[in-house]
C-alpha cells in the first residue's frame, strides 16, 4: 500500500514582486513502511513540502493522497485528527510546550495519540537526554528540544513522521546517534518516514531520495 501518492503537484508563493513558483509538476509515492530523503539547497521547498504532506498548507494544483486519504476531501478537523494520532511532525522550531517539562511533553503526545504512556524515560534515554526528563524546554539546548520533540513523536507511535532536519543542530556524533535511533525506530515501528536534510549520509540511508532542485 502506498503511504504518500503525490502527482503532478504544483506550488507558488505570491509576493510582492509577483508569483514565485517552488515546484511544477512534482509526481513521486512512498510506500508503507518506506522512507524518502527530502534534499535541495536552501529555499528549494523542503519545509513547503513537508507541510503541504500534515495539512499546514496547500498546494496550488495536483493530487496528493495520505495514508489513503484522498487530500481533497479532508477538512481542517480531518488534518488536526490525523497530525494528533497518526502523522507525527518534527519540525525545526519544535513544537514542545514551553509549561511542561520535557517528560510531561512526552507523556501529553502519547497521550493525545491515544497511546498509552510507556517508557518514556527510556525514549529520553535512547536519545541522550537521560536526567533532563525533569527540565523545561528553555532550560535545555536547541539539539537538546530537537532530540525531545522525537521522543514525542515516537511516543504517539505514528503511521507516518515527517521531519524537517531532524539531526540539524546536533554535533556530528550526536546526530550520527539519533539518526540510528530514528531509523531503528522506524524499521521496528513500521512506519513510513519523509525527512528533509542538507546532510547527504542522512539522506543515504533513505530508501528513495528526491532532489527537489533537479525535480530527481
Ligand atoms: N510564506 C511564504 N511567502 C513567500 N515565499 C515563501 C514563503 N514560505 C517560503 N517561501 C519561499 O519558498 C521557497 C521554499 O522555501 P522552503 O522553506 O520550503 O525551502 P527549504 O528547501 O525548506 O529551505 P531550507 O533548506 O533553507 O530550510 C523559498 O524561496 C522561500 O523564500
Amino acid at each position: 500500500m502506498k503511504a504518500i501518492e503525490v502527482t503532478d503537484l504544483h506550488k507558488s508563493y505570491r509576493t510582492a514582486a509577483g508569483r514565485v513558483p517552488v515546484f511544477e509538476g512534482l509526481t513521486f509515492t512512498v510506500e508503507q513502511g518506506g522512507s524518502l530523503a527530502l534534499t535541495g539547497p536552501s529555499g528549494s521547498g523542503k519545509s513547503t513540502l513537508l507541510n503541504i504532506l500534515c495539512g499546514l498548507d496547500s498546494a496550488d494544483a495536483g493530487q496528493l493522497a495520505l495514508l489513503g486519504e484522498p487530500a481533497g476531501l479532508l477538512g481542517p478537523d480531518d488534518w488536526a485528527d490525523l497530525r494528533r494520532s497518526r502523522i507525527g511532525v518534527v519540525f525545526q522550531d519544535s513544537n514542545l510546550m514551553p509549561a511542561l517539562t520535557l517528560e510531561e511533553n512526552v507523556r501529553l503526545r502519547a497521550d493525545l495519540a491515544g497511546q498509552s504512556f510507556g517508557p518514556v524515560r527510556d525514549w529520553l534515554e535512547r536519545l541522550g537526554l537521560q536526567g533532563l526528563g525533569q527540565r523545561y524546554p528553555d532550560q535545555v539546548s536547541g539539539g537538546q528540544r530537537q532530540r525531545a520533540a522525537l521522543a514525542m513523536v515516537f511516543a504517539m507511535a505514528p503511521d507516518l513522521i515527517l521531519a524537517d532536519e531532524p539531526t540539524g543542530s546536533l554535533d556530528r556524533h550526536t546526530a550520527s546517534a539519533v539518526a540510528d535511533e530514528l531509523f531503528r525506530w522506524q524499521r521496528h515501528s513500521g512506519c513510513t518516514l519523509v525527512l528533509a536534510t542538507h546532510d547527504l549520509s542522512l539522506a543515504a540511508c533513505c530508501d528513495q531520495h528526491l532532489d527537489l532542485a533537479s525535480g530527481a
